[in-house]
């Protein structure tokens, strides 16, 4: 699903309004509703609720919010901020729409702030895609007394004070909601990590945008759903055999850190491959052979380190390579020499992203359109370069993929997959719990699984990324977040593949 900027959102506003041929104020309350919708699921009349509304149309939805809350029974306090500003047609509407029993209180200075109660909910309806400068002055104090002494918040559409699709400049106050609850589609600033502690859970409600909009607007930053993935997966026909579901080779492993090939090896079989050669350290063998009894194991030469590239790869259909190999010169040898000869698509992470970020000429010898990289954030900075934020970060990665024709995921909490057209797509399963050694193994075994099965690089990054996190959240549903480790996550994937399927 596409993810739209500010005005983008303004422009699918007017076209829903105009092809439907409903008053804005429709729109409005469409909005409010849904947003009661959820907020009803999630708190009982029971909680008195504080709404704070700015002068604009978020404002006007905390008035229409305010009204529908009424209604409904919940005990609704209401704050109108403003610092002498003009207000929205479609917030004075609503104002003049509110029932006797709720009057709204100006609050035109931090003085006529009034203790929340301790049970509260805040609804911060203070700004929402209209902000047009950092929040100061009144505002601010506003902000930050709610972040303060509101005991939970809820922002309308986005915490106040955030941006929807830039950087917000260090001088302006940001509301810390604990849920947002976003129109339609989430915002670019939800999936940035750096904003975590502003927007805390997001939620998104329907309003019924143009879907003709919503189909011909154009965005270069998409967030994954359960639909389009349940799309990619190939279903196994009756008469197919393992030559039908390729041959991945992985390169990893090394002295000490044979773990992590067993761990992407396992996960490589789950991934679904029909046949896995594993190439280690000779020090790996017994490990190998003993703990990933399906796999086939070549020996290296060296007992400790990866050295020597194998004579032919004829008979492989994807290679990935990374996991546990270190950073000896004899292991970038042998990468720079796969790099050079091979034209199998290969999927890189770990140590052999640090070697590929230490040496120019390595880089220089990326194939075009073969490569998937698989960084965390560390890894990223060393291969592309260090940025001042996200924002900035996201265009590196773009940029890095355009120059190199590469993919990347770069691992976070919602994994940010580049393509080499300047696409950036974010996942979203996954979970805290994932932060634990091995699970970037996990992932390059399934990558390379689903290249191997002849999914395009894109549809393996989407689809592996989607699956790995979705095995994460399975697995968490029986060991929790804190215990979780790798190997849960491998246990859990024919689970996932099995609930992505069904769903
Ligand atoms: N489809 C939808 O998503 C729908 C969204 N709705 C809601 O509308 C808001 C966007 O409303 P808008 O009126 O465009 O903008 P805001 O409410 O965010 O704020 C605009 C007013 O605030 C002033 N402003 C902006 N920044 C600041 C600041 N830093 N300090 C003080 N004042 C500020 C701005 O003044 P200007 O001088 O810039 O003109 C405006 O007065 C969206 O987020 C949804 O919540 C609708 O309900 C319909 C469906
Ligand atoms: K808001």
């Amino acid at each position: 699903m596409k993810i739209l900027s500010a005005p983008q959102t303004r422009e699918a506003d007017a076209q829903t309004i105009s092809e439907e041929k409903i008053a804005s104020e429709e729109l409005m309350e469409r909005a409010a509703r849904a947003f009661v919708g959820w907020f009803e699921n999630k708190f009982t009349p029971e909680c008195p609720v504080c709404i704070f509304s700015g002068p604009g149309n978020n404002g006007g939805d905390g008035l229409a919010v305010a009204r529908l809350l009424h209604q409904r029974l919940f005990d609704v306090q209401l704050y109108l901020v403003n610092d002498g500003g003009q207000t929205s047609p479609d917030f004075q509407l609503n104002l003049e729409r509110l029932p006797h029993e709720v009057p709204p209180h100006d609050i035109t200075s931090k003085d006529h702030l009034l203790a929340i109660p301790d049970k509260a909910c805040v609804i911060d309806a203070l700004f929402g895609t209209g902000l047009s400068r950092p929040v100061t002055g009144l505002y601010a104090d506003v902000i930050n007394w709610l972040n303060e002494y509101s005991p939970c918040t809820v922002a309308i559409d986005i915490p106040s004070g955030l941006y929807t699709d830039k950087q917000t400049p260090a001088e302006g106050a940001i509301v810390q909601a604990h849920h947002t609850v976003s129109f339609e589609l989430p915002k670019l600033a939800f999936f940035l990590p750096q904003h975590e502690q502003y927007v805390g859970e997001w939620h998104t409600v329907p309003i019924g945008l143009s879907p003709a909009y919503l189909a011909e607007a154009k965005s270069n930053f998409q967030y994954v759903t359960q639909k389009e993935m349940q799309g990619l997966l190939k279903p196994r026909t009756k008469f197919s055999h393992k030559g039908t579901y390729g041959h991945a080779l992985l390169l990893c492993g090394g002295y000490g850190k044979m773990g992590a090939a067993v761990l992407a090896a396992r996960a490589c079989l789950r991934g679904g491959v029909g046949l896995l050669t594993v190439q280690t350290p000779a020090i790996g063998y017994d490990v190998l052979q003993t703990a990933v009894p399906e796999a086939m194991l070549i020996p290296d030469n060296n007992r400790k380190h990866l050295s020597r590239l194998l004579e032919s790869m004829e008979k492989y259909d994807a290679i990935g390579i990374g996991p546990g190999i270190g950073t000896e010169r004899l292991t970038k040898t042998l990468l720079g020499q796969l790099l050079a000869t091979t034209d199998l698509p290969l999927v890189i992470d770990a140590d052999a992203i640090n070697l590929i970020a230490s040496s120019e000429k390595l880089k220089a010898q990326l194939p075009k359109g073969k490569v998937i990289f698989t960084p965390h954030p560390k890894e990223f900075e060393r291969l592309v370069c260090k940025s001042n934020n996200e924002y900035e970060r996201l265009e590196e990665l773009r940029e890095f993929c355009r120059v190199y024709q590469c993919y990347m995921v770069l691992k976070g909490s919602h994994s940010a997959i580049a393509t080499p057209e300047g696409d950036i797509y974010f996942n979203t399963t996954g979970n805290a719990g994932m932060a634990t050694g091995g699970t970037g193994d996990v992932l390059t075994g399934i990558l390379t699984a689903l290249v191997a099965q002849g999914y395009t690089l894109k549809e393996a990054c989407l689809l592996g990324v989607y699956l790995h996190g979705l095995a994460g959240d399975l697995a968490k549903g029986t060991v929790g977040e804190i215990a979780l480790i790798a190997s849960d996550v491998i246990q859990h994937l024919p689970q996932a593949f099995q609930q992505l399927r069904r769903s």
